[in-house]
């Protein structure tokens, strides 16, 4: 077929994205020790923190450039006393979960099982899926360690989801390369069910990009102008009755190193 445009065909592509700011919000759940704040002050800061409250429940909210698109990630470092029991707040708020064992205690471990039962049961049948990453935390632990890499290779496909193996204290890339998959996974979730319908476009040149932010969802869309410097701010989620240090507390109290 021709026309004034050219050689024209029928293809089947995604429709384009309507432009929205793109956003990513991240629970870390896991049992107390397990280095849920450690992991993630480690990726809005690149440091290691060792001490904390740990009563502490807060969301950062950090302007990241994930595979040169811009991602509005929120973080809630979540601080659940007793396990997953009153888990509304994050299981209805969250697009990906990271749960998080430290590969030296076997008890975290197991306890990340209850954790991944509640996100799965609460995320059943969703569209988009929801992104699941299992993490085996205190990597730099390895002469103390109590869980094998395979026993969580084999937990992660139990329930489907992906699996890292890091350390808060040592590199920064492979902790930032974690979160970074979260925003991937609910990326590629958000571009698998958004819906096709067949659009005409020339062959002489492209008219729609493919590229990966540009396949996005209302829950996932695309920041309307480039963010230039990461920005970190922190916000009080006010979920955690146990809390009791005001959150901009969060770099004094702590020993970087
Ligand atoms: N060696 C080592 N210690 C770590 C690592 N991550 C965290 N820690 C330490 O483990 C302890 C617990 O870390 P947190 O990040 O506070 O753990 P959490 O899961 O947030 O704990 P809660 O806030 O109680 O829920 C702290 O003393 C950290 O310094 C790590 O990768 N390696």
């Amino acid at each position: 077929m021709t026309s004034k445009f050219g050689k024209v065909r029928t293809c089947n592509v995604v429709p384009p994205p309507d432009r929205g700011q793109a956003e990513c919000n991240i629970a870390v759940l896991g049992i107390t020790g397990s280095g849920k704040s450690a992991l993630t002050v480690k990726f809005l800061t690149k440091r290691f923190i060792s001490e904390y409250d740990p009563n502490l429940e807060d969301t950062y909210t950090s302007e990241e450039i994930v595979d040169q698109h811009p991602v509005l990630v929120k973080i809630m470092d979540t601080a659940d006393q007793d396990g997953p029991v009153n888990c509304e707040r994050y299981l209805t708020w969250a697009t990906a979960f990271l749960v998080v064992y430290s590969i030296d205690n076997r008890q975290s471990f197991e306890g990340c099982q209850q954790y991944l039962d509640a996100v799965t049961l609460h995320t059943k049948g969703l569209q988009p899926k929801t992104a699941i990453i299992l993490v085996g935390n205190k990597l730099d632990m390895e002469r103390y360690r109590q869980v094998s890499k395979s026993d969580g290779v084999d937990l992660a496909s139990r329930y489907r989801c992906l699996f890292f193996e890091v350390s808060a204290c040592l590199d920064f890339t492979s902790v930032q390369h974690m979160f970074y998959e979260a925003v991937r996974e609910t990326r590629r979730e958000a571009e698998r069910t958004l819906p096709v319908r067949p659009l005409f476009i020339t062959e002489d040149k492209p008219v729609v990009s493919l590229s990966s932010a540009s396949l996005l969802t209302p829950c996932f869309k695309e920041l309307p102008s480039p963010a230039t410097a990461k920005l970190v701010t922190v916000k009080s989620s006010r979920a955690q009755s146990k809390r009791r240090a005001p959150t901009l507390t969060l770099l004094k109290g702590f020993k970087i190193f």
